[in-house]
């Protein structure tokens, strides 16, 4: 456990159910410490925000960056940020990446089996009803489900911003993105795909490939997106560095991402998934397209 996260009380109510306990930092930011025989994950309820999570026998999926600030000044930096209502910076003066990483999240119902753990979290705002699953079991699924409770038409853009643990970017194979992307780092120029892609990077593919396969090295990480309509490819190696990032070489965002959906009718519902699972390189071949 991360030292910057010790429970301010060993009060039994802090227990939810066998394997998950509320946890409080120094700072008042709450968190759920997931250990579970399947696997251990860490959630913070600001920002709604899966931070790490680490399958039985396995290495981590998720990088969480030594320099996060975690005291809801900003988002954190590391594990799975949401981006919501919009992905970028914002036209109307908000903050980037809009505000769902930046809100205070509660715990809506948690579920503790011998499979695994699942966790659902609420954020209300006056438009949107959103919950976040977060299912903690042999592998890991995400989704993230916005509810139009408005009386009119709902835009927005979503992503699931996930920071991947690597030893090194530059020596990790990636497949399954899409034939072509926008480069953020040429002024949007439309490019075709090229691998590897060494950082620094900043890629939106536009015609997402279902699964990408992120080869670590000693291991490799299947990923399954669904009703995402992009994928951008991050890391900004040694470009002007955000103080909270010590170490970029660890990291590789692959972010499953809704960028450019119609308007929600009031009453809807739309959702964003992603599922990992590890994968052993030796033993299991990933049906994962070559055209990029
Ligand atoms: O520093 P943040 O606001 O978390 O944004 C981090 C990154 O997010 C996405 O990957 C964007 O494509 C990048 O342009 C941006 O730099």
């Amino acid at each position: 456990m991360d030292f910057r996260l010790m429970s301010l009380s060993l009060d039994p109510q802090d227990w939810l159910s066998p394997h998950c306990r509320r946890m409080v930092n120094p700072a008042g930011l709450e968190f759920i410490d997931i250990r579970h025989p399947a696997g251990e994950g860490l959630v913070s309820l600001f920002g709604g925000q899966l931070l790490q999570y680490t399958p039985a026998g396995g290495r981590p999926l998720l990088w969480l960056s030594d320099s996060a600030v975690l005291d809801g000044s900003k988002a954190i930096r590391g594990g799975i940020p949401l981006c919501w209502p919009w992905f970028g910076p914002a036209a109307r003066g908000g903050p980037q990446h809009g505000l769902a990483r930046l809100s205070r999240w509660r715990l809506h119902a948690l579920c503790d089996t011998a499979q695994g753990c699942r966790l659902e979290l609420e954020l209300l705002r006056p438009e949107a009803r959103l919950r976040l699953l977060i299912t903690l079991d042999q592998g890991l699924t995400l989704e993230l489900v916005t509810t139009n409770t408005g009386a009119g038409p709902l835009p927005f853009q979503a992503a699931l911003h996930s920071y991947f643990a690597v030893d090194e970017v530059d020596l990790c194979a990636i497949s399954g993105l899409g034939p072509t992307y926008r480069d953020n780092l040429a002024q949007g120029a439309e490019c075709r795909h090229t691998a590897p892609a060494r950082a620094p990077f900043d890629r939106v593919y536009t015609r997402p490939q279902p699964q990408t396969r992120l080869d670590r090295g000693p291991d490799s990480l299947l990923l399954e997106h669904r009703h995402q309509d992009a994928l951008v490819l991050w890391n900004p190696h040694r470009l002007p560095l955000p103080e909270d990032i010590d170490d970029p070489r660890r990291f590789v965002c692959i972010e499953t991402a809704s960028l450019a959906a119609p308007p929600l009718a009031p009453g809807a519902s739309r959702s964003l998934l992603l599922h990992c699972r590890l994968v052993d390189p030796h033993r299991e071949t990933a049906h994962v397209s070559a055209a990029g």
